[in-house]
């Protein structure tokens, strides 16, 4: 289901007749134990060693967290396995198969997404609109086509289909009833659920978020919780960067823990919490 953005509009719309949670949860191969796997990946910028030989692997259908100091080289970390930068070593595999180096809408093309921040001009753009255009521009245009005099029943009746997908999308992150409202007039909290709704419309494997909760107040950072858990439980993988430590240590069944750019150790939440090495990494100890 990875590639669902490319295949016809029928098969994706398929899967809407399963209703909200089922139909999410219909494609995901759980076959695959380690989805993701990072090997001795490298990326400097001038003198800076950002990622210094970072190797580790994600499994599946699990709610892995990627935490470390400042500067550790998470991001970073992130924009080489979504393909946003290239590594100068290393590789990374996605279900298998080497995608190092490639394009990052090939990687959302396979299956793996990260949340993006509503850009400034999409704010003009209602909901509705901005989940028009997340998958892929196709999908869009082929709405647009939709309400133009001239095009064929089938046609029009796949984009009804595909619609209905957007609806039962929205549905399930609670912003049905804000369709109309423009992205720009949102809360915190609900541009964050757009821009998760936005990257499950694509109909991904396994989702990176990157700070999901900043600036979500605790009501909403609840629902954006149960929203990921839900998910995850259906099978689908996610890798979480955060800095607020106790949401990491409360929901993330295994933690990886990146020191000036390579792992340092991982673990359950409880391994992490009371290792040395990791409570002196942070100096401040806190963990
Ligand atoms: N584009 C860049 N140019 C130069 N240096 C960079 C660039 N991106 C990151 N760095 C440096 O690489 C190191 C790792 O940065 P990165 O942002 O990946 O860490 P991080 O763990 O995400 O940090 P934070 O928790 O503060 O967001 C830092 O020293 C940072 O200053």
């Amino acid at each position: 289901m990875s590639d669902a953005a490319d295949q016809p509009v029928e098969d994706v719309a398929n899967k809407v007749d399963e209703g909200a949670l089922g139909a999410f949860a219909s494609g995901v191969d759980t076959s695959v134990d380690y989805p993701l796997q990072v090997e001795g990946l490298e990326k400097s910028f001038g003198g800076i060693t950002a990622v210094d030989g970072a190797t580790f692997e994600v499994e599946s259908g699990t709610l892995t967290g990627l935490i470390g100091p400042n500067g550790a080289g998470k991001s970073t970390t992130f924009n080489l396995i979504t393909g946003m930068l290239k590594p100068d070593a290393g590789t990374v595999t996605f279900n298998g198969e080497d995608i190092t180096g490639e394009e990052p809408h090939q990687i959302a093309n396979r299956g793996m997404v990260r949340t993006f921040q509503i850009a400034r001009e999409l704010s003009e753009m209602t909901v509705l609109e901005n989940m028009m255009l997340a998958p892929k521009h196709q999908r869009g245009e082929t709405l647009w086509r939709s309400v133009m005099p001239g095009v064929r029943d089938d046609v029009r009746e796949q984009e009804e289909e595909l619609l209905e997908r957007v609806w039962e999308v929205l549905d399930f992150f609670d912003i049905a009833h804000i369709a109309e409202e423009y992205a720009g007039n949102l809360s915190g909290g609900q541009r964050k659920l757009l821009e998760m709704a936005r990257a499950l419309l694509t109909d991904p494997d396994m989702l990176l978020l990157d700070e999901p909760f900043a600036g979500v107040n605790p009501t909403l950072e609840k629902k954006l919780l149960e929203h990921v858990h839900e998910l995850r439980e259906q099978g689908y993988t996610f890798l979480l960067v955060e800095h607020d430590m106790d949401l990491i240590m409360n929901n993330c069944e295994h933690v990886i823990v990146l020191h000036q750019g390579s792992v340092l150790t991982e673990g359950t939440p409880d391994e992490i919490r009371s290792n040395e090495e990791v409570i002196e990494a942070y100096l401040g100890g806190n963990v």
